[in-house]
């Protein structure tokens, strides 16, 4: 077996009283699709903070790729190969779709500032390949005829989509998707199904979503980590999820939307 790409070790933050995420331990492998979900308040977004380096554990350890990256900066984890869409949307909303994208390849391209003055022919040709990479990256997803459009302008499914893209310009090993499905459709949500898995194959990356749409869950993850006040309850496939007593215990006990589907 491949070693885990991710790894959580007990991993804890505390805001005063309160221990939002407790003794967290999880592993993604390279090519895993792993779901996250908990009732409302259960400490999913606050693990993604953790992970995307928003937050430094007040305990525990991360590792990533086998490096240890506890402490490191949010523009650090990215370079290491980790990028992450938010559960509100947020592109640069008055920039094109192709420059909300570009903007996001240029971070992992680096042509020197000499050059980048000078447009020389390293630059130039850089700005070349960097065109041609976001245009195949909107072709992939259907975007490139919105290509002049501002972000703030395309339909609410297209900039979910579109905020995706973005992440995968980064060129991420692991992609942290939260609520991709939230205020979307049936039709928009069955399709976000297919794309999540199209990515995972397409880009050969592993995913960690977090979800309350238990349709999407239990339909494309490989495994599911279930929260419960800052605490992991329960880990398996799907079908183990939907059995255990006490994940059942933990959505019925709450009026979340966890009953959603
Ligand atoms: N920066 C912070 N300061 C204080 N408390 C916080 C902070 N961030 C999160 N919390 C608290 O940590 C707990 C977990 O919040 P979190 O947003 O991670 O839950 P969640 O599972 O993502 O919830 P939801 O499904 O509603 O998005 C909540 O009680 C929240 O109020």
């Amino acid at each position: 077996m491949s070693s885990p790409l991710l790894q959580m070790d007990k991993a804890t933050i505390r805001f005063g009283g309160l221990t939002a995420v407790s003794e967290l331990s999880l592993s993604i492998g390279p090519h895993e699709l792993v779901g996250l979900i908990g009732p409302n308040g259960a400490g999913k977004t606050t693990a993604f903070n953790l992970i995307s380096g928003v937050y430094k554990p007040t305990d525990g350890q991360i590792h990533f790729n086998g490096k240890r990256v506890c402490g490191l900066k949010t523009h650090q984890l990215t370079n290491l190969g980790i990028a992450r869409t938010f559960q509100n949307i947020r592109l640069f909303g008055s920039l094109s779709v192709f420059d909300n994208v570009r903007a996001a390849t240029q971070l992992h391209r680096s042509h020197g500032i000499i050059n980048a003055l000078w447009r020389g022919k390293g630059f130039l040709h850089s700005e070349s390949e960097v065109e041609k990479e976001v245009l195949e990256l909107l072709d992939i997803f259907d975007l490139r005829r919105l290509r002049d459009e501002d972000a703030k302008s395309l339909p609410y499914g297209d900039q979910r989509r579109l905020e995706i893209v973005r992440a995968l310009a980064t060129r991420p090993k692991l992609l942290l998707l939260d609520e991709p499905a939230a205020g979307m459709n049936p039709t928009e949500k069955e399709e976000l199904m297919y794309l999540i898995q199209f990515i995972k194959d397409k880009f050969q990356i592993a995913i960690l979503l977090v979800e309350h749409d238990m349709k999407v869950v239990m339909g494309i993850c490989q495994k599911i980590a279930v929260l419960e006040y800052g605490k992991k309850i329960a880990e398996g496939t799907p079908e183990q999820i939907q059995k255990d007593p006490k994940v059942i215990a933990a959505y019925l006990g709450t009026e979340d939307e966890g009953a959603e589907s």
